[in-house]
């Protein structure tokens, strides 16, 4: 584990996947290292909430890393798709009105999804991580991390099965934000 400090007072942390001799696990893949970016996610990652995916995400990304080979980068300013904690809160109680987690962000006048990845490229490229399979969902996660001069080699899924809590959620994600969730509808 590292943990990588910036002049804005952002931290974050990278982890690489390691045997149980200490020896990173070979990459599955013609030597290319699969990486999970992971956005902070408090209310999923520490105490469990159901109303999104983030914590079964974060487990399961870290099996596949364990399994393929390869590196989570966490990025703590991303909390709330950049918005912060106080304003996801602040999403989470509008959502709790109708809106769904995209008009909420907009109605905070906030942007739908406002992260930031030079800081997460910078540190790929501290790592000499620059051609990788991108464990995700999100296209937009490829898409800013190929224009910060990243290659992605291909896109691994890291996919929930919905729950009821979560699957307006999960389908505004699909049907709103682009993100390759081909499940029909959650139970
Ligand atoms: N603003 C806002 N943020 C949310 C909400 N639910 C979850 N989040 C945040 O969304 C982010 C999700 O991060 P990731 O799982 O890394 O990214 P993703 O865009 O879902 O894409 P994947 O790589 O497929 O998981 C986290 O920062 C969560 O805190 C919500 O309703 N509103």
């Amino acid at each position: 584990m590292q943990a990588w400090a910036f002049a804005d007072g952002s931290e974050h942390i990278s982890v690489q996947a390691m045997t149980a001799e200490g020896q990173p696990v070979p990459h599955e893949l013609a030597g290319i290292p699969a990486v999970r970016v992971h956005s902070e996610c408090a209310t999923g990652d520490i105490f469990g909430s159901f109303r999104c995916d983030c914590g079964p995400q974060l487990k399961q990304g870290l099996e596949i890393i364990q399994r393929i080979g390869g590196y989570m980068i966490y990025t703590k300013n991303h909390e709330g798709r950049g918005i912060g904690l106080v304003n996801k809160l602040r999403a989470y109680a509008l959502q709790d009105q109708g809106l769904d987690t995209l008009e909420a962000n907009l109605r905070l006048g906030l942007g739908a999804d406002e992260r930031d990845y030079r800081q997460t490229a910078v540190i790929l490229h501290r790592l000499g991580l620059t051609k990788i399979r991108l464990i995700t969902n999100n296209p937009a996660k490829e898409m800013s991390l190929g224009e910060l001069g990243i290659e992605i080699a291909g896109l691994v899924p890291d996919r929930i099965e919905p729950r009821a809590e979560n699957a307006r959620y999960l389908e505004t994600k699909r049907d709103r934000m682009n993100h390759l969730l081909p499940f029909s509808e959650a139970e």
